[in-house]
């Protein structure tokens, strides 16, 4: 019986296979300390390579990794308690649905008492950017360990619990990708957890010790400062409110929990997420007010169509009778689901990803034109999500055959109208 419910062996590797599984551990780490430490000097040029190396010595520090383990201790903790609703995620293959509590966002109101009142209290949030370094590799560390305890805990998972994209049988690919899709300890989800808590909050508390510092050094925060710090407070807000929708998003619902995930959800994102407030503290930047008026205006667009095509398709999908939804154009296919063809998803195949890339600009063009470090997330954002929507395509057209294809005849464009 349970044969049938059995995870069979991924045959399609993604990433370049093992060799390139291989490449990007060590890579995506490489790439934190190259922008940080280049962010560090006083040119903060891309070309200045290899920027000036500290010694290995001087990046540990017992004190920076306990106060990290202390904050993703608080955040699991948060996640613990009994606040907020209990819901399903999707059906998996054995038929069984995992339960999830939706709570991130009254952590996120607890998390912001307790940072004010650590503040009131004397807290110096600047010692995040004096100590950014011993902070980013605490937090390597980190997920370098959860990543093999993962691993070593996936080696006992019933074949059932496997990732449909992390088993191939090549360690090193597996690890990397993540052998088990939902690993837990009793009830607690480790990458749902990680996906949204520690990091994402991570990264705003990072952009106000930006702000923070800035504001020690010169009186008073920039304008550019105050956007960055805005704009991406606003998405990470935006996340954590629609805490539901990355249940069923491909992270939860085919990678496994591997070193990608553990350390793109650890490292990656609060330390390189939050490089514009970084580089805001040394590189100072006049902004003219039309200037912020105009980015202001872009990432408000940028925003409205991420936020209303992601609506958009999530009202659908929750309940295609909802009158909001009702007049959107549908083509029918053969799993009973519908695809919208008409509104945003009649507009591009990934209008959320348009709105994403577009607010990722507004999020750099406060730190001036004079520097390319600063749009590293604009280049990387789109390299990310080109590669993304190529593998969510994949899926769609194993899961929807000729519909799909009928829809990207009748929606030609993938993420820019006319373009791509
Ligand atoms: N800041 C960051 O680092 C990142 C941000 N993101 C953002 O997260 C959000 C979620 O992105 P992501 O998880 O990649 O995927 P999407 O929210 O784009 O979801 C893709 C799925 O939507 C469904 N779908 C596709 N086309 C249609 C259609 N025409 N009608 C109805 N349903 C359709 C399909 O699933 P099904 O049919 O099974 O419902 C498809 O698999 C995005 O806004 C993205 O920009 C993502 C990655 C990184
Ligand atoms: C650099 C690596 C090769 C890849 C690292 C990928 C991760 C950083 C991202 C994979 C999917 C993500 C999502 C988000 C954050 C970044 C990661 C973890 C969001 C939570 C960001 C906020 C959005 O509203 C939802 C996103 C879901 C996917």
């Amino acid at each position: 019986m349970m044969e049938r419910y059995k995870i069979p062996r991924t045959k399609e590797l993604e990433f370049g296979g093992p060799l390139g599984a291989m490449i990007l551990i060590f890579l995506m780490p490489a790439t934190v300390f190259y922008l940080l430490l280049t962010c560090h000097t006083e040119q903060a040029s891309v070309l200045n390579f290899p920027p000036p190396l500290p010694p290995l010595s001087t990046l540990w520090s017992p004190h920076t990794f306990l106060l990290l383990l202390a904050w993703v201790g608080l955040q699991a903790a948060l996640y613990m308690l009994p606040m907020g609703k209990v819901t399903e995620g999707i059906i998996l293959r054995d038929k069984s649905r995992l339960q999830y509590r939706i709570n991130a966002f009254h952590a996120m109101g607890v998390t912001a008492l307790v940072v004010g009142a650590g503040l009131a209290a004397g807290l110096r949030l600047s010692y995040i950017y004096d100590h950014f370094l011993q902070l980013a590799f605490s937090a390597l560390l980190l997920a370098f360990g959860l990543s093999f305890l993962l691993y070593f805990k996936s080696l006992f998972a019933p074949d059932t619990t496997l990732a449909p994209g992390g088993n191939s049988g090549n360690p090193i690919y597996d690890f990397f990708m993540g052998h088990e899709l939902n690993p837990r300890i009793g009830s607690f989800d480790l990458k749902y957890f990680c996906e949204l808590r520690p990091g994402l909050l991570g990264w705003a508390l990072v952009n106000m010790a930006m702000l923070m510092k800035e504001t020690e050094l010169r009186g008073s925060p920039s304008l550019a400062m105050l956007l960055v710090n805005a704009f991406q407070l606003l998405y990470v807000v935006d996340a954590l409110w629609n805490e539901e929708a990355i249940l069923t998003t491909m992270d939860i619902v085919h990678d496994g929990f591997g070193f990608m995930l553990v350390f793109g959800d650890l490292a990656w994102v609060p330390f390189t997420y939050s490089l514009q407030a970084y580089f805001l503290v040394n590189h100072p930047q006049k902004l003219s007010l039309s200037m912020a008026v105009g980015i202001l205006l872009l990432n408000g667009l940028g925003y409205c169509i991420f936020r209303s095509a992601n609506s958009q398709k999530n009202t659908f999908r929750r309940n295609p009778n909802d009158p909001r939804v009702t007049g959107l154009k549908t083509i029918p296919t053969a799993t009973g689901r519908r695809l919208l063809v008409s509104g945003w998803w009649g507009f591009v195949r990934h209008p959320n990803y348009l709105g994403d890339i577009i607010m990722a600009l507004a999020w750099s063009l406060p730190c001036g034109l004079t520097h390319v470090l600063p749009y590293f997330y604009v280049f990387y954002f789109t390299v990310l999500l080109i590669h993304r929507e190529a593998r969510d395509e994949h899926q769609c057209l194993r899961k929807y055959g000729l519909a799909w294809q009928e829809y990207c005849r009748r929606v030609p464009y993938r993420i820019f109208p006319y373009l791509y």
